[in-house]
């Protein structure tokens, strides 16, 4: 009896999920002389994601699952490996892989902040504070905060409350866009930040009446490098219902909002019918 809860303990499994992250906007608003764009956006968290789960060992392993496991390096450059080494834990790691990779949604970053979470609670260490040496987009992530206002290179992180939730459809074509190819190609690197003031306590139409005023600054950059991103919003543009479209991140994924869950669930319906090689799904964005 001793003995079995004895191993219980030592093999508690801590499971942490990794949320896709969604840009609802993303204003470039300059470049730093390191080469690092400022950014100024408006970050959600979407309902589908990766998990990554941890156990205490004495030696870091990462095993990777799940559907688009075979696109993630396996070894100790897959940011789940790198984030145990940033918190200094070692552990037993398994990465749920569902998301697309190279996609706009920040996905290894994401998995790099869950690694962080599951670490921190397994071993009682706290966050670190240097979690922007696993990409731009792991700040925001690590946060956990849910709905953000991000700026800086992706260091800045506030908080922004009283977020209704946003029903939406992703669209990836599975084709790899590199972020810095994209960052690359921009022709204009000084655009206008959000306003101050986000538009908190509106209801969901207000929101995205909002959103139709904001940008993607990176959008026109990331269609030149994959053409296809504009049949990606060709496509979803024509569905119905659809109030909004826009690009996350540097791409390809491509959202659309909807007023309701069935709206969107019918969206993505027709879209994976009529496009059976991509990645479509309806989600709720959350704050
Ligand atoms: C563009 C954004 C917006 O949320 O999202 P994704 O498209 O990655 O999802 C992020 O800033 C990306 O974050 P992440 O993918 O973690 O980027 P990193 O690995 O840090 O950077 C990849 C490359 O993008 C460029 N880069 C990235 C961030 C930034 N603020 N300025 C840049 O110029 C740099 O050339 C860098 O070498
Ligand atoms: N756990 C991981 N998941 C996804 N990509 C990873 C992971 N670890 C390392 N990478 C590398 O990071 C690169 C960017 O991937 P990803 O985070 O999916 O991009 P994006 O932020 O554009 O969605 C990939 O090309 C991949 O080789």
């Amino acid at each position: 009896m001793g003995d079995t809860m004895h191993h219980a303990t030592m093999s508690r499994v801590v499971e942490s999920f990794a949320p896709a992250k969604i840009n609802l906007t993303l204003h470039v608003t300059g470049q730093r002389s390191d080469g690092y764009h400022t950014l100024d956006s408006l970050v959600m968290f979407a309902d589908v994601g990766d998990h990554v789960r941890a156990s205490a060992a004495e030696q870091t392993s990462l095993r990777v699952v799940g559907p688009t496991a075979h696109r993630v390096p396996k070894g100790a450059d897959n940011l789940v490996y790198r984030a145990a080494t940033l918190m200094g834990v070692s552990a037993a790691l398994t990465l749920e892989k569902h998301l697309p990779i190279a996609a706009g949604i920040g996905g290894g970053s994401s998995d790099a902040a869950a690694t962080i979470r599951a670490l921190a609670e397994l071993s009682g260490r706290p966050i670190p504070a240097d979690v922007l040496a696993l990409g731009a987009d792991a700040p925001v992530c690590a946060a956990g905060v849910g709905a953000a206002r991000m700026s800086g290179i992706g260091d800045l992180v506030t908080p922004v409350r009283g977020m209704p939730t946003l029903h939406a459809v992703l669209v990836n074509p599975k084709i790899p866009v590199l972020t810095a190819e994209v960052f690359q190609r921009l022709r204009n690197r000084n655009n206008p930040a959000m306003p101050d003031d986000l538009p908190i306590g509106t209801d969901a139409s207000g929101l995205i009446a909002w959103l139709a005023g904001m940008r993607n600054d990176l959008q026109d950059a990331a269609i030149e490098c994959e053409p296809v991103i504009s049949q990606v919003f060709a496509s979803l543009e024509v569905t119905p219902g659809c109030l909004l479209t826009r690009m996350s991140g540097s791409g390809g994924t491509c959202f659309g909002l909807y007023g309701d869950e069935e709206t969107a669930a019918s969206a993505a319906g027709r879209l994976s019918e009529a496009f059976p090689s991509w990645w479509i799904t309806a989600t709720q964005l959350n704050s």
